[in-house]
């Protein structure tokens, strides 16, 4: 029996489409022959879709999207500091709204750094590790406000809301997920030394369920200190559990460590099942480089791979990483576009038995 798959796709903004039109080829390629089906409903949504009709993500988009099984997504966001997007805030009313709506409490952030793959920090092998960032929380959730707009007086707050129950069950997903890696490690990184209220309520939650995973070893860093370890002893680390912003954060860093931005990948997971869980690269919609073919889509593939593993679909999962960590060790120093890379990675997953 053909299983289908309802999928939807929301390349967004930038180099959003640019790289979604490589991943959706990588996905092409890993289910070919398989007995599953995917179904794709493109949404037209970001900064571009704004600046034509007024429209970030209205209820009926909302209420589609929910009767998908699975998200892909690009990236969204306008230039930064563009005035005709100053009332919209795509990021808060789009991406945030689909990730709190959606209840993707994980937000899982993978770090690997494949053979081949240049960095002068490190060598493949030192860095393995996942962040486990919370998603639905955190300073991100638009508990703020502020008086005396433009005023010399102006006080602005941005209050970071973190509450039992979204902790232990994030804390408690980061624990099984250390508990099935190799070696079993977990750190929790936050800033309990100022931030006191929330740092000791992740910390009394870590302690406390550490007592049911006695197998995975716990430790502890600050966030500013877990900056200088990233960089100086990537390999101290195996998973890392953390709040929205610190995640946001240090996933970018170790985005840049593991060979570069346009390598990570990411999955924002409702564990429950109730909701379709959303699977993008880290990067955003980098108008920079915008429309000149140079993106690297390799971030998007691998989101693939999370999104097939997410599915179950463990041995299409593993054709997509498998041809990219090919693709990676046989790069070199050549400039190939967005296109040229889409394409040489689905012809090796197509080519892998
Ligand atoms: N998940 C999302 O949709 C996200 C959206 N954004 C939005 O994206 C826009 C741009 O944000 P930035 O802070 O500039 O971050 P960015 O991640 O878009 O770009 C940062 C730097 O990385 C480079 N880069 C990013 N992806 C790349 C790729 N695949 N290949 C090669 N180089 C790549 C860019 O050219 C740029 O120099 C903003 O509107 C921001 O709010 C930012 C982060 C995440
Ligand atoms: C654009 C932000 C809302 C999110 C972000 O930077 C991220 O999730 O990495
Ligand atoms: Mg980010």
């Amino acid at each position: 029996m053909v299983d289908t798959v309802k999928l939807a796709v929301i390349p967004g903004d930038g180099i959003g489409p640019e790289v979604v039109t490589e991943a959706l080829k990588a996905l092409t390629a890993a289910t070919e022959g398989a007995e599953v089906v995917f179904e794709q409903t493109a949404f037209s949504l970001g900064a571009a879709r704004y600046l034509e009709t007024g429209d970030v993500l209205t209820d009926d988009d909302l209420e589609s999207i929910k009767g998908h099984d699975a998200i892909l997504l690009g990236a969204v966001g306008g230039v930064p500091g563009d005035p005709r997007l100053a009332g919209a805030n795509i990021e808060r009313g789009l991406l945030l709204r689909l990730r709190f709506e959606l209840d993707h409490y994980v937000n899982l952030r993978p770090s690997v750094l494949y053979p081949g793959v240049a960095s002068p920090l490190a060598a493949p092998g030192d860095v393995d590790f996942v962040v486990v960032r919370e998603g639905t929380e955190g300073p991100y959730v638009g508990n703020g406000g502020a008086i005396r707009v433009g005023t010399p007086a102006e006080v602005a707050n941005e209050v970071s809301v973190n509450t039992a129950y979204g902790v232990e069950r994030v804390v408690r997903y980061a624990f099984a997920a250390a508990s099935a890696r190799p070696r079993k490690k977990l750190t929790l990184v936050h800033k309990t030394n100022v931030l006191v209220f929330a740092g000791s309520l992740w910390k009394r939650t870590v302690d406390a369920v550490a007592a049911e995973f006695p197998e995975v070893a716990v430790d502890y860093l600050h966030v500013d200190a877990a900056t200088i370890f990233l960089v100086t002893d990537p390999a101290r680390f195996d998973v890392i559990v953390t709040d929205n912003l610190f995640g946001d954060i240090l996933t970018d860093l170790a985005g840049a460590i593991s060979g570069g931005i346009g390598l990570a990948a990411s999955g924002n997971i409702n564990p429950d099942g109730r909701f379709p869980s959303m699977f993008e690269p880290v990067h955003g919609s980098a108008p920079d480089i915008a429309g000149k073919g140079i993106a690297d889509p390799t971030a998007a593939i691998l989101s693939v791979a999370l999104l097939l593993d997410h599915l179950g679909r463990a041995d299409a999962a593993r054709r997509v990483q498998r041809a990219v960590v090919a693709d990676i060790a046989d790069r070199g120093t050549a400039r190939r576009t967005t296109s040229e890379v889409g394409d040489a990675i689905a012809a090796r997953i197509s080519a892998l038995d």
